[in-house]
C-alpha cells in the first residue's frame, strides 16, 4: 500500500494560516492520499508572553496573523522548517515573497527528494544580469523539485470566514492537478487547475503593483470610475508584460480567479491598497505604515514594483509601462502622488493611433 501524502505549509502569517485551516480539514476528510497531520513551519515570535507555536498548538488559533479563526486541531506549529518540512511529500509555501530564499536555504538539501511544491507566494526575485524570476522558479532551482502555483480572488480574513470564492491553480506536470485540486478544494472555495503555471503567478505578482495604484487613487479623493481606470490600465500592462517576457503566456487565464478577480478584490479590499491610501493622506513612509497598520504583516506590492522596476530599467523598458513606472517611483519618494494622475491621462492606451485598431 502507498503510504500516505505528508503535507507541510511553509509559512504561517494571515494566508498561510488561512490555507493551513482548508488543508488541515481537507486531510482529515481524505485519510486517502493524506497523511491527517498537516505541519506548519511558524517563525517563531513572543506573543504576549507565550509562543506562538505553543499558542497555535494549545489553542488551535493564530492570535497574532489570523486572530477568531479556529484552526483545525491537526495543524501542527513547528519552529524549525527543516523539522516542518522533513519526510513532506507536498510542500505549501505561502510567506511573504520577500523571505522565500532564506527559507529555501535553510531547507536545501533538505526535503523529501520525490516532493512536490506549490506556490501560493505573490512577487518575483531579482535575478543577477538585470532580469527577474519566478518565485517558483527560486523553489524549483534551489529545492530541485517540481512547483505549481496557486493564486486568486482570495482576501485570507474572508477566505478562513468560508466566504465563498475561487481560485486557480497552474501545474506544469498533469498529475499534480487532481491531487493538488483534492488539497485545497472545499465547498467555499472552488478550484480551477489550469496548465498555464506561469501566467497563474504573474498575474499573482502583478496585481499588487496595480492595488497600490488604487490605493494611490483613492487617497487622492478620486471616486470608483478613476478607480476603474487604474484597473483597466493596469490589467492592460499586465497582458502586455506577459506578452513581452512570457511569450507562451495564455490570455485567457487572464479570465480565470488569478486574473480579473484578483486584481478586483485586491485593488476593493487588500492590504496594498490600504496603505497606499494612508500613504496619500499622512505623507509617512510605505516602511512606517505597515509596521503602524498590519501589525507584523507585510505588504508584497511596493518591492514588486521594485523588481519589476529593476528589469525594466535594465532593459530600458520603462516607458512602455508607465503605470508600474509611476507606481514604482512614487512608493521610492522619487515623484510626487500628485503626478499618478498625469500617468494615468497621457498613458499610450490613450494615444492614437489605437495600437490595437
Ligand atoms: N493575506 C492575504 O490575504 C493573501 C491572500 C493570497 C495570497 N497572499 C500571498 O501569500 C503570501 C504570504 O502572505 P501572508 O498573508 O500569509 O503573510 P503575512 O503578510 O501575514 O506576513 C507575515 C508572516 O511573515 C513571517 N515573517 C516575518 N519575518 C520573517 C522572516 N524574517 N522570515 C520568514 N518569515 C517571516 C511572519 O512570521 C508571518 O508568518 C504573500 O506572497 C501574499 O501576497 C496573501
Ligand atoms: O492584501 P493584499 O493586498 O496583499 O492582497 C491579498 C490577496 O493577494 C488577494 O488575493
Amino acid at each position: 500500500m502507498a503510504s500516505k501524502k505528508k503535507v507541510c505549509v511553509v509559512g504561517s502569517g494571515n494566508w498561510g494560516s488561512a490555507i493551513a485551516k482548508i488543508v488541515g480539514n481537507n486531510v482529515l476528510a481524505q485519510t486517502d492520499p493524506f497523511d491527517t497531520e498537516v505541519r506548519m513551519w511558524v517563525f517563531e515570535e513572543t506573543v504576549e508572553g507565550r509562543k506562538l507555536t505553543e499558542i497555535i498548538n494549545n489553542d488551535h488559533v493564530n492570535v497574532k496573523y489570523l486572530p477568531g479563526i479556529q484552526l483545525p486541531k491537526n495543524v501542527v506549529a513547528i519552529p524549525d522548517v527543516k523539522d516542518a518540512a522533513e519526510n513532506a511529500d507536498i510542500l505549501i509555501f505561502v510567506l511573504p515573497h520577500q523571505f522565500v530564499r532564506g527559507v529555501c536555504k535553510q531547507l536545501d538539501g533538505k526535503v523529501n527528494p520525490g516532493a512536490i511544491a506549490v506556490s501560493l507566494i505573490k512577487g518575483f526575485d531579482v535575478a543577477d544580469g538585470g532580469g527577474i524570476l519566478l518565485i517558483s522558479d527560486v523553489i524549483r532551482e534551489m529545492l530541485k523539485i517540481p512547483c505549481a502555483a496557486l493564486m486568486g480572488a482570495n482576501i485570507a480574513n474572508e477566505v478562513a470566514k468560508e466566504n465563498y470564492c475561487e481560485a486557480t491553480i497552474g501545474i506544469k506536470v498533469k498529475e499534480h492537478g487532481p491531487l493538488l485540486k483534492d488539497l485545497f478544494q472545499t465547498d467555499y472555495f472552488r478550484i480551477v487547475v489550469c496548465d498555464d503555471e506561469t501566467t497563474v503567478e504573474v498575474c499573482g505578482a502583478l496585481k499588487n503593483i496595480v492595488a497600490v495604484g488604487a490605493g494611490f487613487a483613492d487617497g487622492l479623493g478620486y471616486g470608483d470610475n478613476t478607480k476603474a481606470a487604474v484597473i483597466r490600465l493596469g490589467l492592460m500592462e499586465m497582458i502586455k508584460f506577459c506578452e513581452v517576457f512570457y511569450p507562451e503566456s495564455n490570455q485567457s487565464t487572464f479570465l480565470e480567479s488569478c486574473g480579473v478577480a484578483d486584481l478586483v478584490t485586491t485593488c476593493y479590499g487588500g492590504r496594498n491598497r490600504k496603505v497606499a491610501e494612508a500613504f496619500v493622506k499622512t505623507g509617512k513612509s510605505i516602511e512606517a505604515l505597515e509596521a503602524e497598520m498590519l501589525n507584523g504583516q507585510k505588504l508584497q506590492g511596493p518591492p514588486t514594483a521594485y523588481e519589476v522596476n529593476y528589469m525594466l530599467k535594465n532593459k530600458k523598458m520603462e516607458d512602455r509601462f508607465p503605470l508600474f513606472t509611476a507606481i514604482h517611483n512614487i512608493c521610492k519618494g522619487n515623484l510626487e502622488v500628485q503626478k499618478f494622475m498625469d500617468c494615468l491621462k497621457n498613458h499610450p492606451e490613450h494615444m492614437s493611433p489605437n495600437p490595437r485598431l
